[in-house]
């Protein structure tokens, strides 16, 4: 967008919650679409905010699968990566695991039943711990549109005492984790583009400790799920 005026007047729209857009809102039952996996057992999902669209699904991972995952982590943790190698903009110990243990190819089938996403060209579920003062600094985690993470889930495994928010700075969202429940968003707009408010951080911990887990979907298999569109703002 290239005349000022209209950036800004869009970007304090985005920004602003109007009230209109607050009681969009909302939150319900889902089925995924009709799932026959969820028809019996919809998940409770938030719409936390609009633009980007981020959903919270609440109670999808109970405590034990939870102690299930970190027994399994614990002693594979080791210090988070970025683009650069080790680096302080990202301080927390993880994991990948792989979909041979039983927990975590539940979890996937879960989360592809949740998103109506096909997980084929997903990355392994990347179990991630802070501990205080452990945090990830602003950041895109889809950054160009080869094959790639076209979508998030995030899920807490912990709550968090004080601080440990996923906060997405360009359009003042703050997630506060809560144990059993995970966030969904889609980095990349309908016509592959990144979408540049997706930009997100999480915040240090201040008190407690943070579990998360993510499961980065990419673009690769969802042609049909997700078609394309050539609107820009899609
Ligand atoms: O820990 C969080 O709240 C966010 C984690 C995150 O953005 C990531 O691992 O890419
Ligand atoms: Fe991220």
């Amino acid at each position: 967008m290239r005349d000022p005026v209209a950036a800004y007047t869009l970007l304090s729209q985005l920004i602003n919650i109007t009230s209109k857009r607050q009681r969009a809102l909302s939150c319900r039952y889902s089925t995924g679409g009709g799932n026959p996996r969820l028809m019996y057992a919809p998940v409770k999902e938030e719409v936390e905010w609009d633009e980007p669209r981020i959903i919270r699904y609440h109670g999808i991972i109970s405590d034990r699968e939870i102690e299930i995952l970190k027994n399994i982590s614990r002693p594979l943790l080791s210090r988070s990566l970025t683009f650069e190698g080790v680096s302080k903009i990202r301080t927390s110990q993880s994991v990948f695991l792989k979909e041979d243990k039983p927990v975590v190819s539940h979890f996937n089938q879960r989360i592809a039943d949740i998103t109506g996403l096909s997980m084929k060209s997903a990355e392994d579920l990347h179990v991630q711990n802070y501990g205080i003062g452990g945090r990830y600094e602003p950041h895109y985690d889809a950054w160009d549109d080869e094959n790639e993470r076209i979508a998030t889930f995030l899920i807490y495994m912990s709550d968090v005492e004080i601080g440990g928010a996923t906060v997405f700075p360009q359009v003042g969202v703050a997630l506060k984790p809560k144990k059993g429940s995970a966030v969904f968003w889609y980095n990349l707009r309908k016509n592959g583009n990144v979408n540049w408010y997706t930009e997100h951080a999480g915040c240090p911990v201040l008190r407690g400790n943070k579990w998360v887990a993510n499961k980065w979907i990419h673009e690769f298999g969802q042609e049909f799920r997700r078609p394309c569109s050539l609107s820009y703002w899609e």
